[in-house]
């Protein structure tokens, strides 16, 4: 029996990683081949004709997977009825700012469509926030949507996850998809700490500590720590623009390993409220590693002594 869509809010969706993550959306790379979609593109009036030409290019591509389209400048309407929220909305950064510099102007949108969500979305609704700086508009939102479960209210520290998985396949020369467990603890910020201490590459011989296939301290605890922290202001510096497709892609796998669940012997980064765990202030939105099982993200436990002595 066919499955009923999902309605995906995408808020930002003329801007930049708007226009990379919708179509990924509706070819099935977020909730997989078999589920169909509905989205929702919000974005502000200056950018509507913008928007429409995006909603014309998704019914152009004739995705099989999309079921319909809304574009809309209009929060309520944009917010109505979706299971999962992708918050990409705001403004990025330039080149010479760090991600708080654009803290004034993004957390009054997260303030303003806090409420619109907590009213309007369907009520088991997953938010992902992209935007920068996306732990604090992720704490803003949950702020001022308390009944929006804080447990369904998350950041997006996948990109830095990801970067670090790159990082580790380059340098080892191994496929990217052999490297696992990385962790990006914190914030989304130059603040993070990239953290390879249980990190694994899968070889012919079996799992292999990331730290003695790299063989070289000095560069995993200085120059890869500090590329992983300054990748984004490097893509900045070359693009002129911030890094956009990295960003929907990394969007996408924190959606869908979030939904689907992750591998076993696998976790995943991800910005979500601190229950504590690692002695980390209670309710706010930091970078842990999790599994993700049912729907369902947890902290993953006990196997980090190293990191207790870093704090
Ligand atoms: N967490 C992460 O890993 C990453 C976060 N980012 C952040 O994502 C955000 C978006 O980046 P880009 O797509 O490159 O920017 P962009 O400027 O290309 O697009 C942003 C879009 O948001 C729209 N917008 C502004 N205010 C809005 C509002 N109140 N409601 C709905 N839409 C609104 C703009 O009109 C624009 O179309 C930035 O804050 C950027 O720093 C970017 C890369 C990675
Ligand atoms: O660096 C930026 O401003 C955009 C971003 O968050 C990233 O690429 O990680």
């Amino acid at each position: 029996m066919a499955r009923d869509p999902v309605r995906v809010l995408v808020t930002g969706a003329a801007g930049q990683i708007g226009y990379a993550i919708v179509p990924m959306v509706a070819r099935g790379v977020m909730l997989g081949p078999d589920q169909p979609v509905i989205l929702h593109m919000l974005d502000i009036e200056p950018a509507a004709e913008a928007l429409k030409g995006v909603k014309m290019e998704l019914i152009d591509a004739a995705f099989p997977l999309l079921k319909g389209v809304l574009a809309t400048t209009d929060v309520v309407e944009a917010c109505t009825g979706v299971n999962i929220a992708v918050m990409v909305g705001g403004f990025p950064r330039k080149e010479g700012m760090e991600r708080k510099d654009v803290m004034s102007k993004n957390v009054s949108i997260y303030k303003a469509q806090a409420s619109a969500l907590e009213k309007h979305a369907a009520a088991d609704c997953k938010v992902l926030v992209v935007a920068n700086p996306a732990n604090t508009n992720a704490l803003i939102l949950k702020e001022f949507a308390p009944s929006i479960p804080e447990k369904n209210i998350t950041c997006l520290t996948r990109l830095d996850h990801n970067r670090a998985l790159g990082q580790i396949s380059e340098r080892v020369n191994v496929q990217v998809s052999d490297v696992k467990n990385v962790i990006i603890w914190g914030n989304h910020s130059s603040t993070q700490y990239p953290d390879v201490n249980h990190a694994t590459v899968n070889t012919s011989s079996g799992e292999k500590p990331v730290r003695e296939l790299v063989a070289d301290d000095k560069w995993l605890n200085g120059d890869f720590i500090t590329t992983v922290q300054q990748r984004g202001a490097a893509i900045i510096k070359a693009r002129k623009l911030s890094s956009a497709l990295s960003a929907a892609s990394s969007a996408c796998d924190h959606i869908r390993d979030w939904v689907l669940g992750t591998p076993k012997g696998t976790w995943v980064s991800m910005g979500v409220y601190s229950d504590g765990s690692y002695g980390i202030q209670s309710g706010l939105i930091y970078s842990f590693p999790v599994t993700c099982e049912g729907g369902k993200w947890s902290i993953v436990q006990g196997e980090f002594s190293l990191f207790r002595e870093i704090l």
